[in-house]
C-alpha cells in the first residue's frame, strides 16, 4: 500500500463529522461537518488544512446522510482531495454499535454491513447513519477498504458483573440485553494518553475518563482495560447529557406510558432528545448554560448542580470499582473546555486525594495536561480526545494488512 491517506467519517443521527488524515505523517488535510441534516437549514463547513484554503461554507437543505456524502465529496474534489484520488488508502467509519460480535476494528463486506443492521433496534439514533455513510463510501469508492471501528468495542473487556443487568437471564440472553458501552474509541485513546501524560506505561496505571460531549460517558479502565463503563444497552443510560436523561428509574417509563398516556416511541423522544440538560433548563451547550448561572438564573443552575451531581456519583463509583485510582482525565467539548465543570465535579473530594489547581484549571491550551496540585495522591488532567486520529489509525494499520493478504 503507497498510498496513506484515511477519510475519516463519523456519522451521527443528524450529522456527519470527517477528517482526511495523511498516516505517513498523521497530518491532516482537511476536515469538516454537515449539520442538522433533514432540516431546512442544514450547514457544511469544511476546512482544507493545506495550502492556503479558507474555510467554506454551504448552507440550505441537505435532505440526508447520502446527499450529506456526497457534499463533503464535492467539497474534497474542490481542494484536489476528492474520493477519486489514489492517493486514498482507505476510509475508516465510526460504527457506534458493534455488539458482541466486533471486538477490533473490522473491513466491511456484506456480512459485517449485515450485522451491524442487525443491531439497528439498540442504537436507532446512530447505527442507520453510520450505514448510510457505509452504503454511500462503497459506491463512490467500491475498490477501497471501508473499515469500521466500534465505539462499543474497547468496552467488551467488561466483567459479566458490570455488563449484566440484574433481570431474569433468559430474557437478557434471548434478547441481547446487556450492557455494552460506547464513545469506546474515545475512552482507549484518552486512557492511553492519560498513562503517557504520567509516563506510565498504560498497564500500570488506573483511570477514571470522562467523556463529556453531547452524549457523555464515564469508564473505570483498569491497566488499559475497561471494567465498567456508564453507557448501557443504548446511549442512554449513565450521565447527565446534552439531550439524554441518563440514569432513571426504569418505573419512570411505565408511569408515563400507563398515567401520562405517552407512547412508547413519545417515551424514547423525551428521554434521548428532550431530556438531560435542554430538558432541565432549555439549553443544551454548557457556555450558554454558564452565560445565564453568571447572570443569576437559577434554572440553569439546578441544571448544573443535576449534571455535577450525576457526575460525582460516578466518579465515587468507579473509585470503588477500581479500588486503586491513579487519574481523572476529562475529556472532550465540555471535559476540555468548561472549567468550572472541573472544578465542581472534583470540589469536596479531597479525603479520596482528589484537588484541582485553580490557576492550573483556568489555563486553556490544546495539549494533554495535569490541573491537579502536586501534593494531590490522584492526578487530575484534561486530555484532548481524538476519535478520528484514532479510526484513521486503526483503519490504516487494518488497510495495510488487508492490502498484505490480498
Ligand atoms: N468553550 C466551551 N465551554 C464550555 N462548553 C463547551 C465549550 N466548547 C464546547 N462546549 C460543549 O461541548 C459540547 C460539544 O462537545 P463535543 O465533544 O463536540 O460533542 P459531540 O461530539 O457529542 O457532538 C457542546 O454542546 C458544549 O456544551
Ligand atoms: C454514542 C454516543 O453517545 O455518541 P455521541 O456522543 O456522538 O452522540
Ligand atoms: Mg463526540
Amino acid at each position: 500500500m503507497s498510498s496513506s491517506r484515511i477519510l475519516v467519517l463519523n456519522s451521527g443521527s443528524s450529522s456527519v463529522k470527517y477528517q482526511l488524515l495523511d498516516m505517513a505523517d498523521s497530518s491532516r488535510l482537511a476536515m469538516g461537518l454537515v449539520e442538522r441534516i433533514g432540516e431546512e437549514t442544514s450547514r457544511l463547513k469544511h476546512t482544507p488544512l493545506t495550502g492556503d484554503g479558507a474555510e467554506r461554507e454551504r448552507t440550505g437543505p441537505i435532505a440526508d446522510h447520502e446527499a450529506a456524502l456526497k457534499a463533503v465529496a464535492e467539497e474534497l474534489a474542490a481542494d484536489g482531495l476528492g474520493l477519486d484520488s489514489p492517493e486514498l488508502a482507505a476510509i475508516g467509519h465510526r460504527v457506534v454499535h458493534g455488539g458482541l460480535k466486533f471486538t477490533e476494528p473490522t473491513v466491511i463486506d456484506d456480512a459485517v454491513l449485515a450485522e451491524i443492521e442487525r443491531l439497528v433496534p439498540v442504537a436507532p439514533l446512530h447505527n442507520p447513519a453510520n450505514i448510510t455513510g457505509i452504503r454511500t463510501a462503497r459506491a463512490l469508492r467500491p475498490d477501497l477498504p471501508q473499515v469500521a471501528v466500534f465505539d462499543t468495542a474497547f468496552h467488551t473487556t467488561m466483567p459479566e458483573s458490570a455488563a449484566r443487568y440484574a433481570i431474569d437471564v433468559a430474557t437478557a440472553d434471548e434478547h441481547r440485553v446487556r450492557r455494552y458501552g460506547f464513545h469506546g474509541t474515545s475512552h482507549a485513546y484518552v486512557s492511553r494518553a492519560t498513562a503517557k501524560l504520567l509516563g506510565k506505561a498504560p498497564e500500570d496505571v488506573n483511570v477514571i475518563v470522562l467523556h463529556l460531549g453531547n452524549g457523555a460517558s464515564a469508564s473505570a479502565v483498569r491497566g488499559g482495560k475497561c471494567v465498567d463503563t456508564s453507557m448501557g444497552l443504548t446511549p442512554l443510560e449513565g450521565l447527565v447529557m446534552g439531550t439524554r436523561s441518563g440514569d432513571l428509574d426504569p418505573a419512570v417509563i411505565f408511569h408515563l406510558a400507563r398515567v401520562g398516556g405517552l407512547s412508547i416511541d413519545e417515551i424514547d423522544t423525551l428521554l434521548n432528545k428532550k431530556s438531560g440538560l435542554i430538558g432541565l433548563c432549555g439549553d443544551n451547550d454548557m457556555r450558554e448554560i454558564r452565560r445565564r448561572i453568571d447572570e443569576g438564573d437559577e434554572q440553569a443552575r439546578l441544571a448544573f448542580d443535576i449534571y455535577i451531581h450525576r457526575l460525582k456519583k460516578y466518579i465515587g463509583g468507579y473509585y470503588a470499582v477500581l479500588g486503586r485510582v491513579d487519574a481523572i482525565a476529562f475529556t472532550a467539548g465540555v471535559g476540555e473546555n468548561a472549567a468550572p465543570v472541573r472544578e465542581a465535579a472534583v470540589a469536596g473530594l479531597e479525603e479520596l486525594g482528589l484537588a484541582v489547581d485553580g490557576d492550573l484549571n483556568g489555563v486553556r491550551s490544546d495539549e494533554p495536561r495535569l490541573i491537579s496540585p502536586e501534593y494531590a495522591r490522584v492526578k487530575v488532567a484534561v486530555v484532548p480526545t481524538d476519535e478520528e486520529l484514532e479510526i484513521a489509525t486503526q483503519t490504516y494499520a487494518l488497510a495495510a494488512l488487508a492490502g498484505k493478504n490480498s
